[in-house]
């Protein structure tokens, strides 16, 4: 990749700014690059290949080629410490200084600070993040918001995980060679260059959540990584723990290989729902008998939703990883009323999964701590964790996996509007530099923003009708675009809309949703614009 000398400048720059960027840190991180970054690309093409397959109609299967591996009773996960047992609630959050405190304070087992789905990667909240968790580690971080409050860490805090940005993306502020370096690489190797020691010497660990593997040789390239780095810094190999989302419908089938492929550096598997329905929707986008719902209606109730969530927990057990649930997407509002029923559907969410034999679950928002809690205390008891629940009578097959039937449900004209209208608010809030929002009470991130926009994409394609006579075509599209940029115009108000970045996240959509060719994230296509 050419880059300029002024981009270099202007990187170089940039680093100079922050402090983290210490000549140490710089080297590390040079080293992750070269050993591991062609790897990356390699794998990345794989994905490409496994895409072309489906759309020539060839149907996902568990492999043939790693049968020994889910076969053998034998083997388990190393064991885990002690701070990583009970993991009932976990709260995740962005990694802006006010949230991390919060989080950290929340009550939650175990906060995970996000630098994936609910950070805007601008180069601001990446290099501030770091800053952030690197004080919040070494209990120096406070903060005092406009309105006066102080903010500071308590005593008792929860445990600590970091999710860095995903294979597919590029860190375009640090290069090395002239070439981005790897998102992930960058996120994982600069905190735990700085952090891992220091964790360790706080009794607690380097802790990471992997996002969006697609298939079992990226959590191989990440055990590699974890090995590396753990030797670079005289760290003992297994130190490191990490807890691997199953957030893609190709690494449904490798779920047990890629616990293997991790198992001295692995402490779950997390049921990443929302960016799992979006692999869904993305990997079967060309077939016309896989059109799904509008999205209210691809719950967690939907047989091949039901089929991934129960078998990630019997693969969890069966190996000793604990079985971590979803994001409810409720969020609490001021309106006690409206407040009553998320709550009731939150705990009928986490209740589901305590009863499937999830060992904790994710939350958005610390008021559904309690809630959370209880609903696991309850069916747990004082135990930790539930892994001694096997789940030996349930089995499932590819086609229950994978099967499009989601028993009731259509395409409606008001969800395509749905759609369009929160992609169009979550698009230009992510421009803007925040990556998670409270959009119609619910938690928006890039995961549950993708849903909105490959299904705009795939109805758009497929020309889906409405029960009213309409065809989802392109002058509808166009109409429909034009009339919810007006309503999300006046939801923004004037200044907002003249300053801000509307009119590019109209551009955006329109393109993304027009383009012949599906554009694999959002995010990659949004990226040039921070
Ligand atoms: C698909 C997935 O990947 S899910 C995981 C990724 N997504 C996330 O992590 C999203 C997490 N949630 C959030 O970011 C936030 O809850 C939002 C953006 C949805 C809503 O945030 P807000 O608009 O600030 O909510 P609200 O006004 O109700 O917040 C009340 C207080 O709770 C705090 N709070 C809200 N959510 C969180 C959180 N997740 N972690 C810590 N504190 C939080 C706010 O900072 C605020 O604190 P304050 O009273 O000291 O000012
Ligand atoms: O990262 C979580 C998800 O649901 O996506
Ligand atoms: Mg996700």
């Amino acid at each position: 990749m050419e880059t300029t000398s002024a981009q270099l400048k202007k990187s170089k720059k940039k680093n100079e700014d922050f402090s983290l960027l210490t000549d140490e840190a710089i080297s590390f991180l040079n080293k992750l690059h070269e050993r591991f970054n062609e790897k990356r690309f390699e794998l990345l093409g794989r994905r490409e290949q496994v895409y072309d397959q489906i759309k020539q109609g060839k149907d996902l299967d568990f492999p043939k080629s790693t049968e020994d591996v889910r076969n053998d009773p034998d083997w388990k996960i190393a064991p885990l410490p002690k701070d990583l047992q009970d993991r009932k609630v976990e709260i995740t959050g962005p990694v802006d200084r006010k949230m991390i405190i919060n989080a950290l304070n929340s009550g939650a087992r175990v906060f995970m600070a996000d630098f994936e789905d609910s950070t805007s990667p601008t180069w601001k909240n990446i290099t501030e993040g770091q800053q952030n968790l690197y004080d919040a580690i070494r209990k120096q971080i406070d903060f005092t918001a406009d309105n006066g409050k102080d903010y500071k860490l308590k005593d008792k805090t929860a445990v600590l995980k970091v999710r860095p940005r995903g294979w597919h993306l590029s860190e375009k502020n640090f290069l090395v060679d002239g070439e981005p370096i790897s998102a992930s690489l960058f996120d994982f190797g600069l905190y735990f260059f700085h952090n891992a020691h220091e964790l360790i010497r706080n009794g607690s660990g380097p802790y990471f959540y992997l996002p969006k593997l697609e298939h079992r040789c990226e959590a191989r390239l990440w055990n590699e990584v974890f090995v590396f780095a753990q030797n670079e810094l005289g760290i003992p190999i297994g130190t490191i723990k990490s807890t691997v989302l199953v957030e893609t419908i190709t690494a449904a089938f490798q779920m047990e290989e890629i616990i293997y492929e991790l198992k001295d550096h692995m402490a779950g598997l997390n049921a990443g729902r929302w960016d799992y329905i979006f692999s869904f929707i993305k990997k079967f986008r060309d077939r016309p008998d896989y059109i799904l719902p509008d999205r209210n209606q691809v719950t967690m109730q939907v047989p091949f939703m039901k089929a991934y969530a129960n078998l990630l927990v019997k693969t969890c057990h069966k190996r000793g990883a604990h079985a971590i649930g979803g994001m409810s997407a409720f969020i609490p509002t001021k309106d006690e009323e409206q407040n009553q029923k998320i709550f009731d559907k939150v705990r009928n969410d986490k209740t589901e999964e305590a009863l499937a034999g999830y060992d904790g679950s994710w939350v958005a928002h610390p008021a559904l701590i309690p809630a959370v809690e209880a609903v696991f205390d309850q069916i747990i008891g004082d135990k930790p964790h539930q892994k001694h629940i096997l789940k030996e009578d349930f089995s499932t097959t590819p086609s229950a996996l994978t099967s499009p039937n989601v028993m009731y449900g259509e395409v409606t004209e008001k969800g395509v509007r749905m759609n369009i209208n929160v992609a169009l608010l979550y698009i230009e809030s992510w421009l803007q530099g925040t990556g998670a929002a409270a959009i119609y009470n619910l938690m928006e991130d890039a995961a549950t923003a993708e849903i909105s926009r490959a299904q705009l994409w795939q109805w758009y394609h497929h020309q889906v009708s409405f029960k009213n006579g309409k065809i989802f075509n392109r002058a509808l599209f166009c109409m429909l675009l034009e009339e919810e940029t007006a309503k999300v115009k006046e939801m923004l108000g004037q200044v907002r809309v003249e300053t801000g970045k509307l009119a590019i996240a109209r551009d955006l959509l329109k393109n993304l949703v027009k383009s012949e060719d599906f554009e694999d994230f959002l995010t990659l296509k949004a990226y040039p614009h921070i």
